[in-house]
């Protein structure tokens, strides 16, 4: 069966996608040379992919970006949410072109060199899209060969012997590994990062770091709280040290049943000290297992930086940046935990807050990078409710 879809090696192809399926997509490769084994996403945005290849979110998987034209304003030090790229590599329409815009400060190309991360060009990235959009997301091979030589065989076999990111922990992995405090807040065009400093007398929110994009530390300083990040392990007992007056949950990669097998006692213990939290994304899914509801596998996931949602309270639409693959589900809320958001794509669960204990939590991005801010103000709601310092 594999073979069967196979074509063969186009002249000149330097890059390869094998899906487990045994599709063999050509390319011309770009950035690191190599191999890199994954889930084969896709992402709609039509800016910010230096964002989304350093979203710590995207860890053991590979993107497909819909958008044709990805490295056109090159990368800077700036756009990125975690020191590197997460993302194994990306799949993408046109060649990656000489950087045109005034930030740059260097190719994008250049930029996954630098940080082993593999790409491929030259890939019909509609037909692949439409694929995973009824197919679902696969597990897949990208490669990488300037001689371009490929054991096509190999990769398939290795495609099919991943296990899947369902049932993976990922966010233990790339969790910071000791506690750090953060004091930059948002970017402006005149100061870059450097001209804000945090608030040494706001609120002091501790941050539970399960892959954090670090655009939510930036809102949370730019909403006036003092802000302390711990590791994905920290106990209920040191952070309560901290003396935090609001718990932070973040983004992060991986399964969240997975994660939650670990995170979930701590969180409860937090709940259960009636300290406020709020949640994002992974967050939010490791809120939901702590009241006793479910997360389960999305067919094809949202990525993107335009998926509207509803607020329920008043029927306002936000229009949201987007990253999951899993998702709470909603049948399985307890009583206690009300929804607050849904998609307007597909219904599913994009935020709950509890009836009895102060706690909410948005399965979208706020924090954008890339994409909209019409939910900003989810960073002002938690921070402005929190006990300054006395
Ligand atoms: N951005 C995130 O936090 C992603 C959460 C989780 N890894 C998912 O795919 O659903």
């Amino acid at each position: 069966m594999a073979d069967a879809k196979a074509p063969v090696q186009p002249k000149g192809a330097t890059g390869v996608l094998v899906l487990a399926d045994g599709s063999v997509i050509w390319g011309h490769g770009f950035g690191a040379e190599g191999v890199a084994l994954g889930e084969v996403c896709f992402n709609t945005a039509m800016t910010g992919y230096q964002e989304v290849m350093s979203d710590p979110s995207y860890a053991g998987q590979i993107i497909t970006f819909t958008f044709p034209h990805i490295g056109n304003v090159g990368a800077n030090d700036d756009d990125i949410e975690s020191p590197n790229p997460h993302a194994l590599g990306c799949v993408v329409r046109e060649p990656v072109t000489p950087a045109a815009n005034f930030r740059s400060q260097r190719r994008f190309d250049d930029w996954m060199k630098k940080w082993g991360r593999i790409g491929i060009s030259g890939v019909d990235t509609r037909a692949l899209t439409k694929r995973i959009r009824t197919g679902g997301a696969p597990n897949g091979v990208i490669a990488h060969n300037k001689a371009g030589q490929f054991n096509i065989k190999q990769l398939l076999s290795q495609a099919r012997g991943w296990p899947g990111l369902e049932g993976m922990d990922l966010a233990s992995v790339i969790s910071a590994t000791q506690n750090y405090g953060w004091d930059d807040g948002l970017w402006t065009l005149q100061g870059g990062y450097g001209s804000h400093s945090g608030n040494p007398n706001g609120p002091h929110v501790v941050a539970i770091d399960y892959g954090m994009k670090h655009n939510i530390l930036r809102n949370l300083v730019a909403a006036g709280a003092r802000v302390t990040v711990v590791p994905a392990t920290a106990t209920f007992d040191e952070i309560m040290a901290l003396k935090p007056a609001g718990i932070f949950l973040s983004n992060g990669p991986g399964d969240p049943a997975a994660t939650g097998v670990h995170a979930v006692p701590t969180i409860q213990k937090i709940l259960n000290a009636g300290l406020p939290l709020f949640g994002i994304c992974l967050g939010h899914q490791l809120l939901g297992l702590a009241v006793g509801a479910k997360t389960l596998k999305m067919t094809q996931g949202h990525r993107g930086a335009n998926h509207p949602v509803k607020r329920l309270s008043d029927g306002r639409v936000e229009i949201t940046s987007m990253n999951h693959g899993f998702a709470v589900d909603t049948d399985t809320l307890p009583p206690t935990a009300r929804p607050t958001h849904i998609s307007l794509f597909d219904g599913t669960l994009a935020g709950l807050e509890l009836t009895d204990r102060p706690a909410f939590s948005v399965q979208y991005h706020p924090e954008a990078s890339p994409g909209p801010q019409d939910s900003q103000y989810l960073f002002q709601k938690f921070v402005s409710a929190l006990e300054p310092v006395a």
